[in-house]
């Protein structure tokens, strides 16, 4: 696996070129989205630009894990004449956040698709154990006619994703993909583990986590900067 690898400063990048992803893996790689994660990436962005540009991302990263969407058509009349024109079955969708940094992404989400049906799972990752503590879960019904995307930020160790698809596959949902910001080697291999069926869209690859789990480089706790506490 190849992840984004460190230039000196003003070289010129290829957008396609930096990323390698794995089978089951997206890289959105499209420079408005590295622009921008660079700039959330930066020690020094405020919170109020953080979670600016998390929501600007989001629309963009929407557009990709949107692209398989099933559609259907309907019969729509234009000032010249009838025809049966495209569309997407919004109510088939369910978009699950991961509480609390997944609403970052969900909020974006939900301007492009207002008629989602949207469900919540509520977790945090204990600091020591890095094992996730569920404390809420709400989600649409009839799962399983719905295609869920399931948004957070960041796929670290992968023991949060993981247990949120848990989750939904106990409630019934067969159709689930995850899209996150920032994605971890060792996160994607524990979710293809877990969850081979779920396709990962991200906008970056990083290198490696830390000994306290977090993702390196990366860009810090995603909460935190969003929400402004710590
Ligand atoms: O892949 P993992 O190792 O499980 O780590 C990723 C999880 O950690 C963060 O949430 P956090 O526990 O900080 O909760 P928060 O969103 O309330 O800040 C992040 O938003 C993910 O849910
Ligand atoms: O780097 C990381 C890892 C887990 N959660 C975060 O918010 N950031
Ligand atoms: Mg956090």
């Amino acid at each position: 696996m190849t992840d984004t690898p460190d230039l000196p400063t003003g070289t010129p990048v290829e957008p396609a070129s930096v990323v390698a992803a794995p089978a089951g893996v997206t890289v959105v790689d499209h420079p408005l989205v590295q622009h921008k994660l660079t700039l959330m990436r930066e020690h020094d962005t405020s919170t109020a630009s953080f979670r600016r540009l998390l929501r600007e991302i989001s629309l963009l990263l929407a557009y990709e894990v949107t692209r398989t969407l099933p559609m259907t058509t309907k019969r729509i009349s234009t000032p010249i004449q009838e025809m049966d024109a495209p569309t997407i079955e919004g109510k088939k969708l369910a978009l699950i956040s991961i509480l609390r940094a997944g609403n970052g992404l969900m909020d974006g989400i939900l301007d492009l698709i207002p008629a989602a049906r949207v469900g919540f799972v509520g977790l945090y990752r204990d600091p020591e154990t890095l094992q996730p503590v569920q404390y809420y879960f709400k989600v649409p019904q009839h799962l399983e006619d719905r295609t869920c995307i399931v948004v957070d930020p960041m796929l670290a160790t992968g023991n949060s994703s993981a247990a949120a698809v848990d989750l939904l596959k106990e409630a019934g949902a067969k159709d689930i993909r995850f899209l996150c910001l920032l994605a971890a080697p060792e996160g994607i291999a524990r979710m293809q583990e877990a969850h081979p069926d779920v396709a990962i869209v991200t906008a970056a690859i990083d290198s490696h986590l830390n000994d306290h789990g977090y993702i390196v480089p990366g860009l810090g706790d995603a909460g935190d900067r969003m929400f402004g506490t710590k």
